[in-house]
């Protein structure tokens, strides 16, 4: 782990305000912590020798009020910068993500904990460990400058043991990584294991197999807690180890001052001055070596955000046609679509073919959803619905404006036209009923239809669909072939079918062959 990463504030512009802010509360709070050690070591001085006590004592109290401002300021901008870098982060990961081809996208169990706890792991970074960092970048520095004009030996002694510190934080932080490593991957592991048993605990529920699950979500949990001790472990030692360091250092400082003050060679309000100045030089390193292991989980994460996810390529051309297009799924050994070359033309389109020979496949490829292993696309924008549409959990309403910004009487319009009009009446609240998680309160046929409408607002220039009649009753797939012969009128539609009447209604055939692997 680099100690600070500057694409944070390379790629993401909108984390420069709070980086440069805590940067400046970081070097006046180091200012103002030199001029305490000057300011006491006068006050205690006056006291010992009976001056007055009244210039001095404003000092004090001037300059701890100053500092307690300071880093008030200083936490409050920090916790702003933390959920503000985090926020962005997590933004930029969503949107490129979104943007990118189901191939370029990691794993689903990686995309949950880099976007929930990766992203929120990024908070103690920026507001605990920047700040941390900036001080121990600029107030040792001064300290020892100062310490050098104050009494020059002291200042020797300083030198000679602040970079043990670094060198001790650099050796743990080694460790460190490599248990922050473990601890992610085991993290990854048991988001991801949690996700597979809730997707499929309808199957493990109906098979009785339910109960053992939670042993094993149990055991992965386990492995999770020891690998997150065996961190926390690392921290406290660390810590400790550089806190005892510290301790020394000062300590012999002190001692050597206390002799030299003992024999008469050195003035009080010098030693005083030397004994405050000297704690400055190693806290703030001391403190980096503390926030460091928080931070090591929010580098890790920077680190899986910015990585590079390549955008989708859409060619935004007019029409819609594949050259010699071949696919792959990644790690089969066969190509699913070989060589396939065909020109879409205005009206609908249907791909027909047998089970499995890629219909969906080449759907998701002309969606820009995939990347093609071989050959050229040229697509222009798309809708695609699929056969299970993406429902919202949120209202009717709000799921048919998805991604259309369509008006009310645009929406009114469109649900008359598919027959989702007479599904709305007969929900409890009309468009306003709210839907649960995978469209929980509509029927796969009305989900469907739902899907369509949704398909009839948007101002995409081609329409892909996915088996648009399947789970549907015949008096509801004849309406529906009815609303894609009105929609292929309007712009292309290819559509993915095993209905024998929706073919027959097609202005083109696309029909796609199985590959039988050699
Ligand atoms: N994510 C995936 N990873 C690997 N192989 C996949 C994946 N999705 C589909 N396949 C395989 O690719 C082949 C084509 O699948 P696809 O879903 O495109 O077929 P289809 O023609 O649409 O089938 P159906 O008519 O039954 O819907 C199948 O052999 C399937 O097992």
């Amino acid at each position: 782990m680099r100690p600070f990463d500057p694409r944070l504030v390379r790629e993401l512009p909108q984390t420069r305000a709070p980086v440069a802010a805590l940067g400046l509360l970081g070097a006046a709070a180091g200012v103002a912590a030199i001029g305490q050690a000057f300011a006491i070591a006068w006050l205690v001085t006056a006291l010992v020798g009976g001056g007055s006590l009244w210039a001095p004592a404003v000092t004090v109290a001037t300059i701890l009020a100053v500092r307690g401002i300071l880093s008030a300021t200083t936490e409050v901008t920090a916790t702003w910068a933390g959920a503000r870098v985090a926020g962005v982060l997590r933004e930029r990961i969503l949107g490129r993500w979104s943007r990118a081809t189901a191939d370029d996208r990691p794993a689903p169990e990686r995309m949950l904990t880099i976007s929930t706890h990766g992203a929120s792991s990024v908070e103690p970074y920026v507001a605990r460990y920047l700040p941390a960092l900036v001080a121990a970048a600029v107030v040792p520095p001064l300290a020892i400058v100062t310490l050098l004009v104050v009494d020059w030996s002291s200042a020797l002694i300083v030198v000679a043991t602040v970079p043990l510190l670094p060198v001790f934080a650099a050796l743990i932080g080694r460790h460190t990584q490599e248990a922050t490593q473990r601890r992610w991957a085991t993290q990854t592991r048991l988001a991801g294991h949690f996700l597979d048993v809730m997707r499929g605990l309808p199957t493990l529920v109906s098979y009785g197999r339910a109960e053992k699950q939670a042993d094993q979500v149990a055991a992965v949990g386990d492995r999770h807690r020891i690998a997150t001790v065996r961190t926390l472990k690392i921290a406290f030692l660390s810590s400790a180890a550089l806190e005892l360091l510290a301790t020394i250092s000062v300590a012999i400082v002190a001692v050597w001052t206390g002799m030299r003050l003992a024999w008469g060679n050195l003035d009080l309000q010098v030693a005083l001055t030397a004994i405050l100045l000297a704690p400055e030089a190693y806290w703030p390193i001391r403190r980096v070596g503390q926030e460091f292991h928080a931070a090591a989980d929010g580098a890790e994460a920077i680190d899986a955000l910015l990585a590079d996810v390549p955008p989708a390529c859409f060619a935004g051309r007019e029409s819609m046609s594949v050259r010699d297009l071949s696919y792959r799924y990644p790690g089969a050994n066969v190509d699913v679509l070989q060589g396939i070359s065909y020109a879409v033309r205005p009206g609908l389109t249907v791909v027909t073919g047998p089970s499995g020979c890629g219909k969906t496949t080449l759907l998701e490829l002309l969606a820009g959803l995939r990347t093609p292993t071989a050959g050229a696309a040229e697509v222009p924008r798309t809708h695609l619905v699929t056969q299970t549409p993406f429902v919202l959990p949120a209202t009717v309403a709000d799921n048919l404006a998805l991604g259309t910004g369509a008006s009310p009487a645009q929406i009114a319009a469109a649900c008359a036209a598919t027959g989702l009009d007479r599904v709305i009446a007969g929900l409890p609240d009309g468009t306003a009923t709210l839907l649960g998680d995978n469209g929980f309160g509509l029927s796969a046929g009305q989900r469907a239809r739902l899907g369509l409408t949704r398909a009839m607002l948007s101002d995409a220039a081609v329409v892909l669909l996915d088996e648009p009649t399947a789970h549907l009753d015949p008096a509801s797939a004849r309406q529906v072939r009815s609303v894609i012969r009105d929609l292929a009128r309007t712009r292309p539609v290819v559509a993915v079918t095993h209905d024998p009447e929706l073919a027959a209604l097609a202005d083109a055939q696309w029909p796609l062959t199985e590959r039988v692997p050699a």
